[in-house]
């Protein structure tokens, strides 16, 4: 397993190794010694699995407290997956890391506490897996406007037409206006 850290060096891609042979494949997903040697040294407490076709986004969500830190990967299908670094005393403050997560690649993103994540799908449908450091917390949940042009977020939409969205993530704040971390 490969830790990658990424421009905003807390946001961590990991590359598993793959055992490949005439049954298939076989890889690890998560490991304690090797994560927190690498700076994933978290207790997760949650797994989530979600299916989207292809033009939904979902996000830009966090939680302002029981803040969770995410490790996330795609079973089937492909994403674009963003971070947004949420932690005003960063000097990566605002901005954001974006990568394509898919069953094929097999690539996995570390998005720690403080940063606000959403992915938007390519592919026809896609499963969507991750474990969280700490539980769901609804009335702590935030999310942060998409196309927010401060946040230049270069999402591929297909065809170029808009994403479909839920109805709290279409009307959510831009980053001037939204809660962050300290
Ligand atoms: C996230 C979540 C949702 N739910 C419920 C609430 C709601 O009825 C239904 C769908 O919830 P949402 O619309 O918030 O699902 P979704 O838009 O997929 O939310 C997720 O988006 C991605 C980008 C993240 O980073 C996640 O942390 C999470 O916020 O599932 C849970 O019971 N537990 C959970 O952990």
């Amino acid at each position: 397993m490969k830790f990658i850290p990424t421009k905003i060096p807390d946001v961590i891609m990991i590359e598993p190794t793959v055992f490949g042979d005439h049954r298939g494949f076989f890889m690890e997903t998560w490991q304690r010694k090797t994560s927190a040697e690498n700076g994933i040294d978290y207790d997760f407490v949650q797994d989530n699995h979600s299916k989207s076709t292809q033009g939904i986004l979902r996000g830009l969500h966090y939680q302002i407290e029981q803040t969770q830190g995410k490790l996330v990967r795609v079973v089937e299908g492909s994403v674009y997956d963003v971070a947004v670094d949420l932690r005003k005393s960063s000097p990566t403050f605002g901005e954001s890391v974006g990568l394509e997560l898919s069953a094929e690649n097999k690539k996995m993103l570390w998005v720690p506490p403080g940063f606000a994540h959403g992915f938007y799908v390519m592919s026809e449908t896609a499963e969507f897996v991750y474990k969280c450091t700490d539980y769901y917390a609804p009335e702590h949940e935030r999310s942060l406007l998409w196309n927010d042009e401060k946040l230049k977020i270069d999402w591929p939409l297909v065809n170029g037409e808009n994403p479909i969205l839920s109805d709290k993530d279409a009307v959510a704040p831009a980053l001037a206006n939204a809660e962050t971390f300290a």
